[in-house]
This record gives structure tokens, C-alpha cells and sequence, in this order.
């Protein structure tokens, strides 16, 4: 089974900082939590002209209680059921972080190791370098360490406008003499960081009033969307939701089979049509189907798009309207996943998916490895869209909500009145 994975993802451009090791580690771990690799440079093609709308379709009778694929267009590879079939128990259930409902009682067993902490998944990441890299020499508190701060928070891609900012008013205070040290003014940066953050720290709800709560996830090719979704659906299958995926790459065949193969393991319904069928379609089946059985939360999938096709970003629009013939309040939310490794980028590819499909929530992925760091704290500055999670790691539990605080400490060097690993 890791072959196959193995295989799928060797067209990716490889993560620096792991080792052979660690990889085969990763990918049979990713594997079997729900994998997700499209070869990099895949590329949908420009969808044909815009078919006629779906017409009215008599409801669907009442599916049989066990999950089964309401289409069966192709067989699901042995090895990818194989790779299915090892899922162990899942550890993505996230104490604390859960909808705003008491935390339901969570079946099998609990995590037998403690996940690893933000700090310890964001050191690569060029702000921590940078300002670990500054603190570490004792520095004196003047123009020159302000000076190096900036430089540190532009080389981030934190942007030009929140830097100069940030740095005009640490440089007043620091003039007005509130800071007693080089430490003090660590602190001040560390509370204006977590300022900037926190507006958009606002984890999924899933409205219980939405039957069901439909998720469409959108973004470039290779962000991370399919693992993503296969990492929310192990969140909300261990929350004890109903579940149902629609799978809606239709231009990628492993994405189809993938889901497949996690629905068929974990007794979640998964709606497809197989490889270049109409994404709409798809996404129009699946809402009828998850109406008919009043399953809670339907997540959507579509296939990665760059945000410079027009057809492509006009499909996304066609997607929405067509779930909105079902559900005019759907989809509840557009998750839309941003690789965190983009740098500004990232902001050109937001602006466009929100104008196409009006996104209401980001995943940033990757943030592990040799991201940035500071696009996060761009994005939210620009947008105040809400980052509802933080891809820090391919395991289930390494997506992680958003944690303005945590991501913060584990950006700073450490011992500044922490909130603690999280
Ligand atoms: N290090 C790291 N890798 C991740 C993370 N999230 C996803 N990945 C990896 O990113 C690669 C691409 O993920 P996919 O889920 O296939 O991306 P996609 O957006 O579905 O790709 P398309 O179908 O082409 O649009 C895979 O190798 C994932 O394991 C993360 O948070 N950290």
C-alpha cells in the first residue's frame, strides 16, 4: 500500500528537513489516516461550456442504513482498500477545540501518544529562525534590533504595510522609553503579533440547524485539500457526526478512489461519478443524498484549480449555484486550503477564490517545514477572513484549529509568558 502513495506523491516537490525515514513513516501514516496526493503540475482541464442547469430531480428515495457508494463508476484498487482497511484508531479529535456543542462522547479508544507541540512542528519555519536567531545573542535595545526585526518579519512574508506598522509603533514606545530591554520589546512584539491573529482565530461551527452543514473546499493544486478533508472527516467521524463526502476531483482519479476507499473503512457514504464527471453533478447528487438520509455534515470536494483560469474559478461559482437549487443557505462554508509554504502569493490566489465562491474559512497548510510563517499574519491583515485551521504536519492530528496564541509563542523564541504548547 505505501507503494502506492509512495508513487503518488513522488512528483511532489520534496519537504526538506525529513529524512528518508521519517517519510516512509509519514506516508504510511498518511496512508492510512486518508491519503491525498495529486502528482504536482496536475491540472484540471478547463471545464466545457456550462451544461444545462441539473434539472429539478425527484428527491432520492431513503438510502439502506449501511454506507455504499450511490455510484459505483469504477473499482476501488486492491491496494488503496488495503491501505484502507490498516486505519488504526484515530487521535484527530482535539480536546477543547471541538464545535460549540459539549464534547460528544468519542468512541474507541483515545491517543496513545501526545501530538507533537506548534513549536516543535514551526521551528523550520523562517520567522522563528529569524527572530530565534536574533534573541539568542542578547541584543541591545535600539534602532539596529528594530531594524533586524523588520527584516526578519519582511523576509517572512509577513508584507511590507503590517510590518511597517508593527515596527513604527514598537519604535515609539521604545522611544517613550516603555521598554526597560530588549526582552520588554520582544513581549510588546509578541502581544501585537497575537493581536493581529486573533480577529481571525474562529473555529468551525457546525450549525446543527443545517441539514445537512455543507463544507465545499477549494483551493490551487497540491495545497492539501484532499488530505485535509480526509483529516476533518476522521474529526468529525471521532465527534460522532454523520458524515458524508462528495467526490467532487473529478479530474484526478486517485482522489475519487481515495475517498471511496476511507467511506468504504469507516462506514461514510461517499457520492462519485467517477474520473471527469460534471463536479456540479457530483456535489448535486450528494446534497440530495444527504438531505434524503438527514446526514449532519456533507463535505464537498473539488478538484485544484489555479486561481489564474477563469473556466476553472467560473466552475467553483456553478458549483455553489447548483448546491444552492437544493439548499439556497448552502454551502455553509468555503473552505478554502492555502499552502503555507506560498509566501505573498497566497494573497493573489485568496482574492480571487473569494471572488469567485466567497470564502468563509482557511486552512493554511504545510505551516511545518520551511513555510514562512508571516503570510499567515498577512493574510489576516488583509482579509480577516477566519483561519478556522492549521495544517502543521500529514498526520490526522496535525491539523490543528487555530490557535492565535500558540501559533505566536511557537514563532517567538521561547520563555515570553508562553500560553504554553499546545
Ligand atoms: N508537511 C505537510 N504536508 C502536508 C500538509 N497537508 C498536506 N500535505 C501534503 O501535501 C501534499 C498534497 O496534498 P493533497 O491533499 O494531495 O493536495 P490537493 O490540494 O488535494 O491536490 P490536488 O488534488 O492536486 O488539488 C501531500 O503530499 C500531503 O501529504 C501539512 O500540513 N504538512
Amino acid at each position: 500500500m505505501v507503494s502506492f502513495f509512495r508513487r503518488k506523491k513522488s512528483d511532489k516537490p520534496a519537504r526538506s528537513g525529513s529524512t528518508d525515514a521519517d517519510s516512509e513513516r509519514r506516508i504510511a501514516e498518511l496512508a492510512a489516516a486518508f491519503p491525498g496526493a495529486a502528482a504536482a503540475g496536475d491540472q484540471a482541464p478547463e471545464p466545457a461550456p456550462e451544461p444545462d442547469p441539473i434539472p429539478p430531480t425527484p428527491p432520492a428515495p431513503p438510502a439502506p442504513a449501511e454506507a455504499a457508494p450511490a455510484t459505483e463508476p469504477e473499482p476501488v484498487p486492491a491496494e488503496i482498500i488495503a491501505a484502507a482497511m490498516e486505519t488504526g484508531p484515530s487521535s484527530a479529535a482535539e480536546p477543547g477545540h471541538g464545535p460549540e456543542s459539549e464534547p460528544e462522547s468519542v468512541p474507541g479508544p483515545q491517543p496513545v501518544a501526545k501530538p507533537a507541540g506548534w513549536r516543535d512542528r514551526l521551528r523550520g519555519s523562517a520567522l522563528a529562525r529569524g527572530l530565534s536567531g536574533l534573541f539568542s545573542r542578547n541584543p541591545r535595545l535600539d534602532d539596529d534590533l528594530l531594524d533586524e526585526i523588520e527584516t526578519a518579519l519582511i523576509t517572512a512574508d509577513v508584507g511590507v504595510t503590517a510590518t511597517t506598522d508593527l515596527i513604527e509603533d514598537l519604535r515609539k514606545r521604545m522611544k517613550a522609553r516603555e521598554f526597560v530591554d530588549a526582552n520588554a520589546l520582544l513581549a510588546a512584539l509578541r502581544t501585537d503579533l497575537v493581536e493581529m491573529l486573533r480577529p481571525v482565530a474562529m473555529p468551525l461551527r457546525i450549525d446543527r440547524n443545517a441539514k445537512p452543514f455543507v463544507l465545499l473546499t477549494v483551493g490551487v493544486n497540491g495545497v492539501g485539500k484532499t488530505t485535509t478533508i480526509g483529516k476533518l472527516a476522521r474529526r468529525f467521524k471521532d465527534e460522532g457526526r454523520g458524515l458524508m463526502l462528495a467526490a467532487g476531483d473529478t479530474f484526478r482519479a486517485a482522489a475519487v478512489a481515495q475517498l471511496q476507499a476511507w467511506g468504504e473503512r469507516n462506514g461514510v457514504t461517499v457520492i462519485a461519478q467517477g474520473q471527469n464527471a460534471d463536479a456540479a453533478s457530483v456535489a448535486f447528487d450528494a446534497l440530495q443524498a444527504a438531505k434524503a438520509r438527514g446526514t449532519e455534515v456533507l463535505i464537498a470536494d473539488t478538484a485544484g484549480r489555479l486561481h489564474t483560469q477563469k473556466g476553472l474559478m467560473d466552475e467553483l461559482g456553478k458549483i455553489k449555484r447548483v448546491l444552492q437549487k437544493l439548499d439556497p443557505s448552502a454551502p455553509h462554508e468555503v473552505l478554502m486550503v492555502i499552502d503555507g509554504t506560498t509566501g505573498q502569493n497566497a494573497l493573489s490566489q485568496l482574492r480571487q477564490f473569494h471572488a469567485a465562491v466567497g470564502v468563509t474559512g482557511l486552512v493554511v497548510t504545510k505551516l511545518d517545514g520551511t513555510a514562512k510563517g508571516g503570510m499567515v499574519f498577512a493574510l489576516a491583515r488583509e482579509f480577516g477572513i477566519p483561519i478556522r485551521y492549521a495544517g502543521i504536519g500529514e498526520r490526522p492530528e496535525d491539523l490543528r484549529v487555530f490557535d492565535a496564541e500558540a501559533f505566536v509563542d511557537a514563532l517567538l523564541p521561547q520563555g515570553l509568558g508562553e500560553s504554553g504548547e499546545k
